[in-house]
């Protein structure tokens, strides 16, 4: 039998929600995470650092017995974010971050950042008490292609912030193209990258080829099977620069079975077992763990963790849905196999 044992995972982008679904989102990420980076994008929006610790406080209400999972907080950003409220946030320990959502961009982000050059002087707090920008990298204007998008971001947003900000630790969220790998790969070494696993495992073919799949519907979307070998290339390519945020992004099964459905894939039941079998594919799975437990601790400037799990090649049969809050969701392989088990 197949197994592999590596240092215990964490998941630097994950969506947990609020209220009912918190008990079982939370139940999943504490299978074997040892820390998440949880989004703050709720309704309303976590922008305070009192909210951000009330919302940790209901994440560590739910926990499972005798689990150690620890959230990492975020606040969001809009126009008025004040940069003292980040020296606040950052001197509690248990905000490391803030998040950019471009106004519109994606799930809960109207309230977001209109103009990245309004929240300048937060940068500027951002970058003197060593707080990470977590950055959602799309543009937003009506005229720009969605497949183009994140490329936009790229090419008229971000290379100002990277300039102008030299020592701010940016961290390109959840990126689906070529030109994003280009970008981070040839940044400083203050700019890093998330990859999830559905972007590795999947092209917009497995979104609308044959018919519309809902499910497979996330932002930024999938692109083109060209771009998803680049970042299967860069996530095992034993680059620091580029490290496990599954973007787990629950809605309800109607919410996205519907004539306008949400951005969002659920991956929390099976994260590292998916990413397990892209690198595998991929014949890299020597490179799994330095992605999933050691560059996005190393790049958060937190230790890594001590402990270690193991996965077992061995297939189990996903459920066709997943309690959610009292009403239910359709995970990532609904009904389908995966081949790695983590014991
Ligand atoms: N990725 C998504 O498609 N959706 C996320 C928001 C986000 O991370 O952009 C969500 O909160 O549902
Ligand atoms: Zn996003
Ligand atoms: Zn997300």
């Amino acid at each position: 039998m197949t197994t592999l044992t590596i240092t215990r995972p964490d998941d630097w982008h994950l969506h947990l929600r609020d209220g009912e679904q918190l008990k079982d989102t939370v139940r999943d990420a504490s299978r074997y995470l040892g820390r998440a980076l949880i989004m703050p994008n709720l309704v309303p929006p976590a922008t305070t650092t009192e909210m951000a610790l009330a919302y940790r406080e209901r994440i560590l209400a739910v926990r499972p017995q005798g689990s150690r999972f620890e959230p990492l907080m975020s606040l969001y950003l809009t126009d008025n974010t004040d940069p003292q409220e980040v020296r606040k946030a950052k001197a509690t320990g248990k905000i490391v971050a803030c998040k950019l959502y471009p106004a519109g961009a994606t799930t809960n982000s109207d309230s977001g950042v209109t103009d990245v050059k309004n929240i300048y002087p937060v940068l500027a707090a951002m970058q003197e008490t060593g707080t990470l920008l977590l950055v959602h990298g799309e543009v937003t204007d009506s005229r720009i292609d969605i497949f183009d998008r994140e490329k936009a971001f790229i090419d008229t947003v971000l290379p100002d912030v990277v300039r102008d900000f030299p020592d701010l630790k940016i961290v390109l969220e959840h990126i689906t193209t070529e030109h994003a790998v280009n970008f981070v790969e040839q940044a400083g070494d203050n700019v890093a990258a998330t990859i999830t696993a559905h972007h590795l495992l999947f092209n917009r073919n497995h979104m609308l080829a044959g018919g519309i799949r809902p499910h497979y519907y996330c932002l930024p979307i999938l692109k083109r099977n060209t771009h998803q070998q680049a970042l299967v290339r860069a996530a095992t390519s034993g680059s620091k620069k580029f490290f496990m945020g599954t973007d787990s992004a629950p809605h309800f099964q109607h919410r996205k079975e519907a004539a306008c459905g949400c951005a969002g894939a659920y991956t929390s039941h099976a994260a590292v077992e998916l990413y397990a079998e892209a690198f595998e594919e991929a014949g890299a799975l020597d490179k799994l763990e330095a992605f999933t437990s050691h560059y996005g601790p190393d790049f958060y400037g937190l230790p890594r963790n001590e402990d270690r799990i193991t996965l077992v090649k061995e297939s189990w049969v996903v459920g066709e849905t997943l309690p959610l809050g009292g009403d239910q969701l359709v995970p990532i392989r609904a009904g389908e196999a995966i081949h790695w088990t983590v014991r």
